[in-house]
């Protein structure tokens, strides 16, 4: 019987980002049912998080339930395995009626023929974004790609209208610029809770006027945007060829500007390569500022996974993370997709990490890469499989489940890495004759012991990065 003390302590953390695995998996369903079908049944349901390898779903009453195990669980099992489960389970509990209260009307839901009905064009005011709360200064990493770009916008936050005017920060897609950008903006509104900070994607704010227009209200759409103490917008080059949206914003700035409100600008590319920009908005983007982000480099990369890591408080090895870092080289937000991609993967399949998992739940989407096996990697794994801490294992305990698991642990490094008998014994603080000693006796314990039989070659084919279905194939 194998059971995973470290894994489920894991798995406590992961539940907490099991949202993560949860939004994904309904992306996927969504994309394969009717919208009807889909604010039906699966708007309502409570993720309730992965439990011992199963993501398990709330939904309000039995009815459901049954209804849930009919028509959708095939496709929850595709969306799981889209996201790297080799098994992928799911199950259902009916929620306690408070609950269900809370979720979901009272009535059967309506067969999925009943046509969805049409929302209303969104006016202005609904579109306004909020800024997003994890992008602050103290989560942004700093590092040779991005300490310009990172002192500037400090500047700017610490003497808004006054430092540069505008800021106008470029670089590739994912790389942090609306990070940034929101930095400046809760900054701001914690020293002087009272300013008015307002974000826009340029896509919004050429919505926003459309939206003015048609409706008559040109009066409200000046007022808000010229009545902010800090004005961001994102991806200002799709104001490219939108000549009427470039009017109205070289009015906004204007208005602005002369007022010493500050405005943050963020693009793919510097002013000059914006094509088809008007010459009087280009001149006013490079009056103040202008700086780029670059991809980060492998140090970066790791310090940025750490931090995702901590923030979410997921406990996963150093050499894990190092390993997502040499798969994911230019874009910040792919890399944050492969982190949590490994912790789903390691999750859903309920194995603990380590870098043949990560290995294994990036290859589909990343060019695979050839994992070489640590001592470290070893003792993780042996830890996990005989339910005891690794430093437990190293220690010189004499219990005899302890020495069976040092000996399987000796047994396997030498099997699966490079390393000298030296080696292995100056890494378990012993000598070689007693790793020698280790070797022989788990070697002749297989074949005659059939459980520890099972869990060397469980452990061997998960530490090469092979599943259970590959070894039984
Ligand atoms: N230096 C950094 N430290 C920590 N997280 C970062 C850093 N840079 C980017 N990120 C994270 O990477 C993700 C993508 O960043 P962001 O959305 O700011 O990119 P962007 O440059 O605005 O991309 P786009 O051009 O697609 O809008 C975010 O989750 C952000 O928090």
């Amino acid at each position: 019987m194998v059971c995973w003390l470290p894994l489920k302590s894991a798995l406590r953390e992961v539940r907490l980002i099991s949202q993560e695995i949860w939004s994904d998996v309904l992306g996927y369903v969504r994309k394969n049912i009717t919208e009807v079908e889909y604010h039906t049944w699966f708007a309502p349901v409570k993720n309730l998080g992965v439990q011992d390898g199963s993501l398990v779903l709330g939904v309000r009453n039995s009815f459901a339930q049954e209804w849930f195990r009919k028509n959708y669980l095939k496709l929850l099992e595709d969306a799981l395995r889209s996201l790297g489960a080799q098994d992928p389970q799911v199950s259902f509990q009916v929620l306690p009626a408070a609950q269900d209260a809370l979720l979901l009307p009272s009535d059967p839901p309506p067969p999925p023929s009943v046509p969805a009905p049409r929302a209303p064009a969104p006016t202005f005011t609904e579109n306004r974004k909020v800024l997003n709360p994890k992008y602050t200064f103290e989560n942004f990493v700093v590092g040779p790609n991005n300490n310009l770009a990172h002192a500037a916008a400090l500047a700017v936050a610490e003497s808004p209208g006054k430092a540069y005017n505008p800021l106008f920060i470029y670089g590739d897609v994912g790389l942090g610029k609306t990070h940034l950008m929101h930095a400046v903006g809760h900054y701001m509104l914690e020293r002087f809770p009272g300013k008015r900070v307002e974000y826009v994607s340029t896509e919004s704010f050429t919505n926003d006027l459309i939206n003015a227009i048609r409706d008559d209200k040109m009066t409200q759409f000046r007022n808000r945007y010229r009545s902010v103490d800090l004005l961001l917008v994102d991806d200002i080059q799709f104001l490219a060829g939108k000549e009427r949206t470039q009017e109205e914003f070289f009015h906004t700035f204007n208005a602005l500007y002369e007022n010493h409100k500050q405005i943050i600008l963020s693009s793919d590319r510097p002013p000059k390569d914006i094509q088809t920009l008007e010459g009087r908005l280009r001149s006013r983007f490079e009056w103040g500022l202008i700086t780029d982000i670059q991809s980060p480099e492998y140090e970066t990369r790791v310090a940025i996974l750490k931090m995702n890591a901590e923030h979410n408080r997921i406990d996963i090895p150093q050499e894990v993370l190092e390993l997502i870092a040499r798969q994911v080289t230019s874009n910040i937000r792919e890399l944050e997709g492969a982190l949590m991609r490994v912790v789903a993967f390691s999750s859903l399949n309920n194995v603990p990490f380590s870098r043949a998992v990560a290995a294994k739940a990036l290859s589909n989407v990343f060019a695979p890469q050839e994992v070489k096996v640590e001592m470290m990697d070893v003792l993780r794994q042996v830890a996990a499989q005989f339910n005891m801490p690794p430093d437990v294992i190293r220690g010189s305990g004499r219990v005899r489940e302890v020495v069976q698991a040092r000996q399987v642990a000796q047994y396997l490094i030498r099997e699966l890495t490079d390393h000298s008998l030296p080696e292995i014994g100056q890494f378990f603080g012993r000598d070689h004759s007693t790793v020698m000693h280790a070797i022989s006796k788990v070697s002749e314990q297989m074949g005659k012991d059939s459980e520890l039989t099972a869990a060397v070659d469980l452990l061997r084919r998960r530490m090469k990065g092979q599943d259970d279905e590959d070894s039984d194939a």
